[in-house]
C-alpha cells in the first residue's frame, strides 16, 4: 500500500521533482511522447473481441442454412455433383455477404466510439492543450473543472472549491472535498486521500490541477476492473422486435414451405426433389438477415449523422430521433454563438455604450455619444477591475505565422466566453489582466456554477488588505449586496436604488442583452474567520454589463423546419426571462400566446398545475438544471418524445431522463456526454434538426428494405405454393431460389438502405414511437407486391410451360428470370410512400448500379454457357424475354392502381369499425 499511497504526504514539489515536470509548463512534447512510449497508454484493457473467424462462422449457425447444407451432403452423396457443389457455393456466398456487412458495421461503431472517447486538458510545453485521455503520462499536468470525469490518477497541485464525486471506487455517493496541501501520514484509506484524485472519479464542483502520477492498468481503477466490457450492444427496440417478428415469420415461412411440399408430393410430385426445393425455399423465405441490414442501416445513417456534426453515442436514439416532438434547447451557444461582447456597462446611475466587435481589445466607452474617460470615474474602474480579476478566462493574440490573419481573427479567449468578454471590455479601457495581476494576488476562489449563479474571487493587494471581487447574475447578486458605489463612495443601497438598478437589468434585457452586475467587499482582519458561505454578503454593488450574444443565423430556419416537422421547440435558459424571450422571439420561438416560466414560477407550481401548463410554454428562464428533469417529465407526462440538451454536471439527470439526451461537445462536461444519447460536435441547435431528419430517414429506409425483402419473400413462396396447388411441375429449382435470395438480398437492399430521404421528410408529423414498422402502407405494399410478383411470375411460367409442355427448363428459366426482374423494378416502388414515379432513380445511383448489376449477373446465369447447367438455364428468345419483362413490370402497375383503392378499403374499413 505504501508504495501506492506515497503521494499523499508528500510536498507537491516533491511529487514534481519526482516526475521531473515543471508545474508552470508541463512535460514538453517529446517528454511526453517517450513517456507513452515507455509506459503505454492510459486505458484500461479491454476484453476480448469475437475474432473474425467467429463471426464467419456465426453466419452458418442459423438452423435451415444447416438443414440445406446437410441435405446438398446427401444429394452430392447421391451423385448430384453440380447442385450440392452450387448450392455450397451460394451459401458460402451468402454467408460471406452477412460476414462483410457485419464486420463493416463493426468498424463503423469502433469509430464511434473513438469519437467520443473521453479527453483532458493537458499542459504541455506551457500551453493548455485537449489530447486523448488515452495519451496522458506520469508527469502531465492536467486541469479539471466541474464536470470532467478525472482521467487518470493524480496528486492535487491546487483545488478550488473542489469536490469529487468517488462512487465509481468507494461506493461512497456524496462528493467529498479535496485540497492541494499534504497529508500527515501517507496510511489513509482511498477515500480519506484528499489531495489525490483518481481516474474514472467525477468532479462536481470548483476547478483544480493535478499532476498525474498513474495511468492505465496501474490507476486505482485498473487495479479493480481488470476488464472493461468491450463491446457495447447494438440492440434497438426496431431491432428487438424486428427479431421477434422474424420468429414469428421463420413460423409461418416454415408452415408454408412444409404446404408447399406437402401438396406437391400430394400432386405426384419426387418426394426428394420436393424437400430439396421446400428446404431451399425455407432458407430463401425466411428473413434471418433482416436484423443485420437494421444495424448496417443504423451504422451507416449514424455515420451520415457524424457528417453533420451529430455524434450518436446510443444506437437505439438513433430510433427514437425520429419520433421527437419537443425539443428543449438551452440558449447560451446552441441558439446563439457564444460569442459575447459587452455592448453597455451601466455604473453609477449612468448607461454606457462599448464600442468595437469581438474580441479585438480596441473600443471607446460613450456617454451620450461622447467618449468617457475611465480613468475620472471611478466606479465604471472599479466595475473593470472586478470584471478581469474575478474571471478566469484569457484573452490572447494569435502569433502571427504569415500575414494572413485578419485583425478580427487575430485575438482569441480561451475559456468562458461571458468572461472573454469582459476581459476584452477591461482591455479596451487598458485594464489588461497582466498589469492588473501585478497589484493583485488571488488567494482563492468560489467557483460559477448555474445554481448559484455567480462567482467570486478573494485577492489580497500588493499594498495590504484584502478584497472580494464577485459577479452573477444581477436578480441574485443584488440580493446580497447592502450598499452601493456611488461617486467613489460606499452609500447605503435603499429600496428605490433597487428598484433603478432592477429595471435597468429589464431594460438592458429587453435589448436581448446577457446581464451580469459587479460588486465588491473589504475583507478586514475579522473576515478570515468568515465560512466560506459567509463571504458573499454584504457586498457593494458596482453596476451591471449587458454582453451582445447574437443567435446562430442558421437556426431560425433551423426552428421554421422543426415546426414544419411537427416538432416544438422550447427554450431553457439559465438567463433572465427578458433576455431570453427578446431572442426566442428573434428566433421564432415564442409564440404570441405562448407561455414564459421562470425557476422560480416552477418552484412555486405543483406537478399537477405544471402539467396543465407545459404545452403551452415556450420559453423557460432563470431555471437551475435540477428544473430540467422536471420539465422533462412533465412533457413525457403530456405524451411528448423528448429531446433535450444540457451541458453542465447537474444536467446529467435530465439528459438521461430525456428520450434523446443530448450533449454538447464543444463546452459540454465529461459526465453530461457520458449520460447523453447524441453529442452535437458543434454545440449547435441546427445539428440537431438535422440529426432529426437523419433518424426518420433511417428509420424510413429501414422501413424501404423490410417491404422490399418481406414482398420478395411473399412473391418466392407463392410462386412454388400456387405452382403446387394448381399441379404444375417445379416453377423453380432449389439453386435458383437460392440465387433470387442472393440477388434480393444482397445490394439492392443494402442500396435501399442509404437511400436519400424523400422530399416530405421533414413536413410529416413525428411519427408515433409505438406505431408498428408496418403501418403507412408498408404491410400494404408487402401483401400486394408480393402476391402480385408470385402470381405475375407464375403466369410467365404458366404461358410457357403450355406452349412447350416438354421444354420445363425454359418455362423454369423464364420464371425464375421474370421473378427476379419484378423484384428488381419493385426496388424502385420501395422508395417512396407514394407511388414508383414520385422518386427518380438518378438520386440513388448506388441502387441503379445495385439493380444493373443483379441484372447482368442473371443474365450471365442464363446466357454463359457453363453456368447453365448449374443454374438449370437455357437461353431465351425474343418472345420470352417481352413476356419476362412485361409480368415483371406488371405487378408494379396492377400494384399502382391497387393503391388507388386503398384509400376506399380505409374508408369502408372505418365504416366498418364506426358503426
Ligand atoms: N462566469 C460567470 N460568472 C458569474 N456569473 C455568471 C457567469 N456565467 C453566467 N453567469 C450568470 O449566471 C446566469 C446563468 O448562467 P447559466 O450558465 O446557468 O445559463 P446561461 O449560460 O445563461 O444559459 P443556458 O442555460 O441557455 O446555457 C447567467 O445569466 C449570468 O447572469
Ligand atoms: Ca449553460
Amino acid at each position: 500500500m505504501s508504495e501506492r499511497a506515497r503521494w499523499v504526504d508528500w510536498e507537491i514539489e516533491q511529487v514534481a521533482a519526482h516526475f521531473q515536470v515543471d508545474l508552470e509548463r508541463g512535460l514538453s512534447d517529446k517528454e511526453a511522447k517517450d513517456r507513452l512510449k515507455q509506459i503505454g497508454p492510459n486505458q484500461l484493457a479491454e476484453g476480448e473481441k469475437a475474432s473474425w473467424l467467429s463471426l464467419f462462422i456465426e453466419q452458418f449457425k442459423d438452423f435451415m442454412v444447416l438443414v440445406l447444407l446437410v441435405a446438398t451432403l446427401i444429394s452430392g452423396l447421391l451423385g448430384e455433383y453440380t447442385d450440392a457443389i452450387a448450392i455450397i457455393a451460394i451459401v458460402l456466398l451468402n454467408a460471406l455477404l452477412g460476414f462483410i456487412q457485419e464486420v463493416r458495421a463493426e468498424k463503423s461503431l469502433s469509430a464511434l466510439k473513438k469519437l467520443s472517447a473521453p479527453t483532458a486538458k493537458v499542459l504541455r510545453e506551457g500551453a493548455w492543450v485537449q489530447v486523448n485521455a488515452v495519451e496522458l503520462v506520469p508527469g502531465d499536468v492536467i486541469r479539471l473543472e466541474s464536470g470532467d470525469r478525472i482521467p487518470a490518477d493524480i496528486r492535487f497541485v491546487k483545488a478550488e472549491g473542489l469536490y469529487v464525486e468517488e462512487s465509481a471506487l468507494t461506493g461512497e455517493s456524496v462528493a467529498v472535498t479535496k485540497q492541494s496541501a499534504r497529508l500527515p501520514q501517507a496510511e489513509v484509506p482511498l477515500g480519506d486521500r484528499k489531495n489525490m484524485g483518481y481516474m474514472g472519479t467525477m468532479v462536481v464542483r470548483g476547478n483544480g490541477l493535478g499532476v498525474v502520477v498513474h495511468t492505465g492498468m496501474s490507476t486505482e481503477m485498473g487495479r479493480i476492473a481488470h476488464l472493461l466490457e468491450s463491446t457495447e450492444t447494438m440492440d434497438t427496440p426496431l431491432k428487438r422486435r424486428l427479431e421477434q417478428l422474424g420468429k414469428v415469420l421463420i413460423m409461418v415461412a416454415l408452415l408454408l414451405t412444409a404446404l408447399v411440399v406437402f401438396t406437391g408430393i400430394l400432386h405426384g410430385q419426387d418426394a426428394y426433389k420436393m424437400f430439396l426445393a421446400g428446404v431451399s425455399l425455407a432458407v430463401a423465405a425466411i428473413p434471418e438477415g433482416l436484423p443485420a441490414i437494421v444495424t448496417i442501416a443504423l451504422a451507416l445513417g449514424v455515420q451520415r449523422m457524424i457528417k453533420r456534426q451529430a455524434i450518436v453515442r446510443k444506437l437505439p436514439s438513433v430510433e427514437t430521433l425520429g419520433c421527437a416532438t419537443v425539443i428543449c434547447s438551452d440558449k447560451t451557444g446552441t441558439l446563439t454563438q457564444n460569442k459575447m461582447t459587452v455592448t453597455h456597462i451601466w455604473s453609477e446611475g449612468k448607461l454606457i455604450r462599448v464600442s468595437g466587435s469581438g474580441y479585438v481589445p480596441e473600443g471607446e466607452f460613450q456617454l451620450a455619444g461622447e467618449r468617457v474617460a475611465v480613468e475620472k470615474w471611478p466606479g465604471l474602474r472599479r466595475l473593470l477591475e472586478v470584471a478581469a480579476l474575478c474571471n478566469n478566462a484569457q484573452l490572447l493574440q494569435k502569433t502571427e505565422k504569415n500575414g494572413l490573419i485578419k485583425k478580427k481573427e487575430a485575438w482569441m479567449i480561451h475559456g468562458d466566453p461571458t468572461e472573454g468578454a469582459l476581459l476584452v471590455a477591461a482591455a479596451k479601457a487598458g485594464l489588461d489582466k497582466e498589469s492588473l495581476v501585478a497589484e493583485w494576488t488571488r488567494v482563492k476562489e468560489i467557483p460559477f456554477d448555474s445554481e448559484r449563479k455567480m462567482m467570486s474571487v478573494i485577492l489580497s493587494r500588493r499594498g495590504g488588505g484584502s478584497m472580494l471581487f464577485c459577479k452573477g447574475a444581477p436578480d441574485v447578486l443584488l440580493g446580497r449586496c447592502t450598499h452601493l458605489l456611488e461617486q467613489g463612495r460606499k452609500v447605503l443601497l435603499t429600496d428605490a436604488k433597487r428598484e433603478q438598478i432592477l429595471r435597468q437589468n429589464e431594460e438592458l434585457a429587453s435589448m436581448a442583452l446577457r446581464n451580469l452586475a459587479f460588486a465588491y467587499r473589504d475583507l478586514d482582519v475579522q473576515s478570515a474567520s468568515l465560512k466560506e458561505w459567509q463571504y458573499e454578503q454584504q457586498l457593494v454593488f458596482v453596476g451591471l454589463a449587458g454582453l451582445i450574444d447574437p443567435p446562430r443565423t442558421e437556426v431560425k430556419e433551423a426552428i421554421r423546419v422543426c415546426k414544419q416537422a411537427g416538432i416544438k421547440t422550447v427554450m431553457i435558459t439559465g438567463d433572465h426571462q427578458t433576455t431570453a424571450v427578446a431572442i426566442a422571439r428573434e428566433l421564432g420561438i415564442k409564440r404570441a400566446q405562448g407561455l414564459t416560466l421562470t425557476g422560480q414560477d416552477l418552484y412555486n407550481m405543483s406537478d399537477a398545475e405544471f402539467y396543465k401548463k407545459v404545452n403551452e410554454v415556450d420559453v423557460y428562464a432563470r431555471v437551475s438544471p435540477e428544473h430540467k428533469l422536471r420539465i422533462v417529465k412533465a412533457l413525457q407526462q403530456a405524451g411528448h418524445v423528448v429531446a433535450m440538451t444540457g451541458d453542465g454536471v447537474n444536467d446529467a439527470p435530465a439528459i438521461k431522463a430525456a428520450d434523446i439526451g443530448i450533449a454538447m461537445g464543444i463546452t459540454g462536461t465529461d459526465v453530461s456526454k457520458e449520460a447523453s444519447s447524441l453529442i452535437l460536435a458543434d454545440d449547435n441547435f441546427s445539428t440537431i434538426v438535422s440529426a432529426v431528419e437523419e433518424g426518420r430517414n433511417i428509420y424510413e429506409n429501414i422501413r424501404k428494405f423490410i417491404s422490399y425483402l418481406l414482398a420478395s419473400n411473399v412473391g418466392e413462396i407463392l410462386i412454388m405454393f400456387l405452382a403446387m396447388l394448381a399441379g404444375f411441375p417445379l416453377p423453380l429449382v432449389p439453386i435458383q431460389i437460392l440465387w433470387v435470395n442472393l440477388v434480393t438480398d444482397g445490394l439492392p437492399a443494402m442500396a435501399l438502405g442509404i437511400d436519400p430521404a424523400e422530399e416530405n421528410t421533414m413536413v410529416r408529423s413525428p411519427r408515433n414511437p409505438r406505431e408498428s414498422v408496418f403501418a403507412r402502407g408498408v404491410g400494404w405494399k408487402i401483401v400486394t407486391r408480393g402476391l402480385l410478383i408470385g402470381a405475375c411470375s407464375l403466369l410467365a411460367f404458366w404461358v410457357t410451360y403450355m406452349e412447350a409442355p416438354d421444354d420445363l427448363v425454359r418455362a423454369q428459366t423464364v420464371a425464375f428470370a421474370t421473378l427476379v426482374f419484378s423484384q428488381l423494378v419493385y426496388v424502385f416502388d420501395c422508395r417512396s410512400q407514394g407511388t414508383i414515379f414520385q422518386r427518380t432513380p438518378s438520386d440513388n445511383i448506388p441502387l441503379v448500379l445495385a439493380v444493373l448489376s443483379s441484372a447482368l449477373l442473371l443474365l450471365a446465369v442464363i446466357y454463359y454457357a457453363p453456368l447453365q447447367p448449374v443454374f438449370h438455364t437455357v437461353p431465351l428468345g425474343l418472345r420470352e424475354w417481352i413476356l419476362v419483362l412485361v409480368t415483371s413490370t406488371l405487378p408494379v402497375i396492377l400494384a399502382g392502381i391497387l393503391d388507388l383503392l386503398r384509400p376506399m378499403a380505409n374508408r369502408a374499413k372505418r365504416l366498418v369499425h364506426s358503426s
